[in-house]
C-alpha cells in the first residue's frame, strides 16, 4: 500500500507522529517515546523549536560545548561550539592555551563585501541592452529604497549595480551583478528582496528575468587570522625538525586535492562549530569557503605556513559570511547565548573570532598529524562514545578508562577489553 500522503502539513504536530509511528514504525510506540523524550518541559522554548522549521517533530540536539583561553588581537574569549564530534572542542582549548602564552592570534578583517544577482536572458543588441541599463540604473536603486532605508542609516545598503555580459558562458545570458554593505547581519533576506525589486524594475518584454538571488560566494568579505613564534618556541624539543615537517604538511595540501579537502575538513571542524553555536547559516559557509580554496580552478589549503629567519607564522585567509542580527543569531536561546559569551560581537568581530577557530583547529590538527599521528588524541576523547556505546556501567566505564591510559585505543581493542572484563 502506497505510504504518500496529502496535506500531512495541515496536521498538528501529534497527528504528524502517530501517521510517522503507523507507516514506518508499525506501530511501535518506543520511537514515539524517542522523540517525545527530546521536547523540551517548557512549552515555549518547544513551541519556538517546533516553529524554527516545518514538521517538527522532535528537537535533535548537538553537544554545545566551550573552549576557554582563546586571546585574539589582545582580547580574551571564551569560544562556544556546538559539534558532535570528539576531540574538536578539546583541541580547541589546547590550541587556545598554547597561543595564550605565544602572543595570541591576530586577526583582521580585509573586506565586507555581499553579492547577489539578477540572472536574465536577452536575443537583441548587446548595445541597446548596456543603454537600456544606463538609464535605467538610477530606477533600480529606487525601486530599492524603501527596503534599504534603515540598512542605509547604518552605513550599509547597495554599493553598486553591474551589468555583466555571460553570453561567451551561455548564449543569450546576462546578469545584474549587485554588490551590498549589510553591516551587523548576514544579509541573505535583505538582498533577495532588493534583487526582486530590481529584477521587477528592470524586466521588459526583451528581458525574461530567470531568477533573482544572493551568491553564498563572498570571495570579498574576507577575514584573515594567524598567529606567529620564534620556531624554538614551537615545540619542547626537536623544534626545527617538526615546525619544517608542519610547514611541509600545509605544503602538502596546498598541492594535493585528495590531502587539501582532509585538511580543509579539519579547519572546518572550528568553523561550523562556532557558525552552529552563533546561529549562522553552515551550508552558506561551508559552500563558500569550498569555492574559495578552488578559487584558481585547483582546490587547495585554506591555511598557509612559513619558516623565516626563524619566526614560523601559520594563517589562514577565508570568506564568511556572518550576522549577529538576524536569521536565528537571537532567537535561539543558545544563540543568543553564545553572543553573550562573546561580548555581543558585531559581525566584523565574530569573523575575527570564527577565524581564528578554523585556524586553531587547522593547527591542532597539523600537530598531532606530523608527530603523535591523529589517533592517539582523538581515540583518547572518542574512547568514552566507544564504551558507552557498549552499554557499560559505570564501574567497568571507569576501569577502561584507565586500562587505556597507556594504550593505543582503537574500536576492537575496547570492544575485546570490555569482553573480557565481562567474563
Ligand atoms: C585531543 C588532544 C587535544 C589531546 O591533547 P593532550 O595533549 O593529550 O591533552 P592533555 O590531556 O595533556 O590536556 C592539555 C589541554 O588540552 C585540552 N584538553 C585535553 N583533553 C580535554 C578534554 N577532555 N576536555 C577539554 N579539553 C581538553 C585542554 O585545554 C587541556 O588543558 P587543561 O584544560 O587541562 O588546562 C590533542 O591530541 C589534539 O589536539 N589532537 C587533534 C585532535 C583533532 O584535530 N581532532 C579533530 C578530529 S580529527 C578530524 O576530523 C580532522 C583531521 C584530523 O582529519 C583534519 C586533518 O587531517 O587535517
Ligand atoms: N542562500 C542563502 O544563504 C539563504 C539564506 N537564508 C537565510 O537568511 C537568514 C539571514 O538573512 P538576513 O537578511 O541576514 O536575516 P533577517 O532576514 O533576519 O534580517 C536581518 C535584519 O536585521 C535588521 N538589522 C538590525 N540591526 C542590524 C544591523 N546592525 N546590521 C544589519 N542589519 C540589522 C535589518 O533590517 C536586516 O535586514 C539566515 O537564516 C539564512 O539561513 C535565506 C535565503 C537564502
Amino acid at each position: 500500500m502506497s505510504k504518500t500522503v496529502n496535506g500531512f502539513s495541515k496536521l498538528n504536530k501529534f497527528e504528524k507522529i502517530d501517521w510517522l509511528i503507523e507507516n514506518f514504525f508499525n506501530g511501535d510506540n518506543e520511537a514515539k517515546n524517542t522523540l517525545s523524550q527530546y521536547w523540551n518541559e517548557n512549552e515555549i522554548i518547544q513551541d519556538l523549536h517546533d516553529d524554527f522549521i516545518e514538521n517538527t517533530i522532535s528537537n535533535y540536539y548537538l553537544p554545545f560545548g566551550i573552549a576557554p583561553n582563546f586571546v585574539i588581537n589582545g582580547k580574551d574569549y571564551v569560544v562556544p561550539m556546538a559539534i558532535e564530534e570528539s576531540s574538536v572542542v578539546a583541541a580547541a582549548s589546547l590550541v587556545a592555551k598554547f597561543w595564550s602564552t605565544r602572543g595570541g592570534f591576530k586577526a583582521e578583517v580585509l573586506s565586507t563585501v555581499k553579492i547577489g544577482q539578477v540572472h536574465f536572458m536577452y536575443e537583441g543588441d548587446k548595445a541597446e541592452l548596456q543603454k537600456y541599463f544606463n538609464t535605467k540604473k538610477e530606477d533600480l536603486l529606487k525601486a530599492t529604497s524603501a527596503i534599504t532605508k534603515n540598512m542605509r542609516k547604518r552605513g550599509g545598503g547597495i554599493l553598486d549595480v553591474e551589468l555583466r555580459d555571460k553570453t561567451e558562458e551561455l548564449e543569450n545570458y546576462y546578469q545584474l551583478h549587485v554588490t551590498f554593505e549589510t553591516v551587523d547581519s548576514m544579509g541573505a533576506n535583505f538582498i533577495n528582496s532588493c534583487l526582486e525589486a530590481m529584477a521587477n524594475e528592470f524586466e521588459n518584454e526583451n528581458i525574461r528575468v530567470v531568477m533573482s538571488i544572493l551568491s553564498n560566494y563572498v570571495p570579498e568579505c574576507l577575514v584573515k587570522a594567524e598567529v606567529s613564534c620564534k620556531v624554538e618556541e614551537l615545540y619542547a624539543e626537536n623544534s626545527e625538525y617538526l615546525a619544517q615537517k608542519f610547514v611541509e604538511a600545509v605544503q602538502i595540501a596546498n598541492v594535493e586535492p585528495h590531502r587539501a579537502v582532509t585538511h580543509n575538513k579539519g579547519i572546518m571542524n572550528g568553523i561550523d562549530a562556532v557558525v552552529i553555536a552563533t546561529g549562522n547559516d553552515f551550508r552558506a559557509i561551508e559552500s563558500c569557503a569550498h569555492a574559495y580554496s578552488a578559487k584558481d580552478g585547483q582546490y587547495r589549503s585554506l591555511s598557509n605556513a612559513t619558516i623565516e629567519n626563524g619566526i614560523f607564522k601559520f594563517w589562514i585567509e577565508i570568506p564568511l559570511a556572518l550576522g549577529t542580527v538576524g536569521g536565528l543569531t537571537s532567537l535561539h536561546p543558545l544563540s543568543k547565548l553564545a553572543m553573550q559569551m562573546l561580548g555581543k560581537p558585531s559581525a566584523k568581530e565574530l569573523m575575527q573570532i570564527i577565524a581564528v577557530a578554523g585556524l586553531a583547529q587547522n593547527f591542532a590538527a597539523l600537530r598531532a598529524l606530523t608527530t603523535t599521528g591523529i589517533q592517539k588524541g582523538h581515540m583518547k576523547m572518542h574512547l568514552t562514545n566507544i564504551i558507552k556505546g557498549l552499554g557499560a556501567s559505570e564501574a567497568d566505564k571507569q576501569f577502561l578508562i584507565n586500562y587505556f591510559e597507556n594504550k593505543t585505543v582503537t574500536h576492537n581493542a575496547v570492544v575485546e577489553a570490555y569482553n573480557n572484563l565481562r567474563k
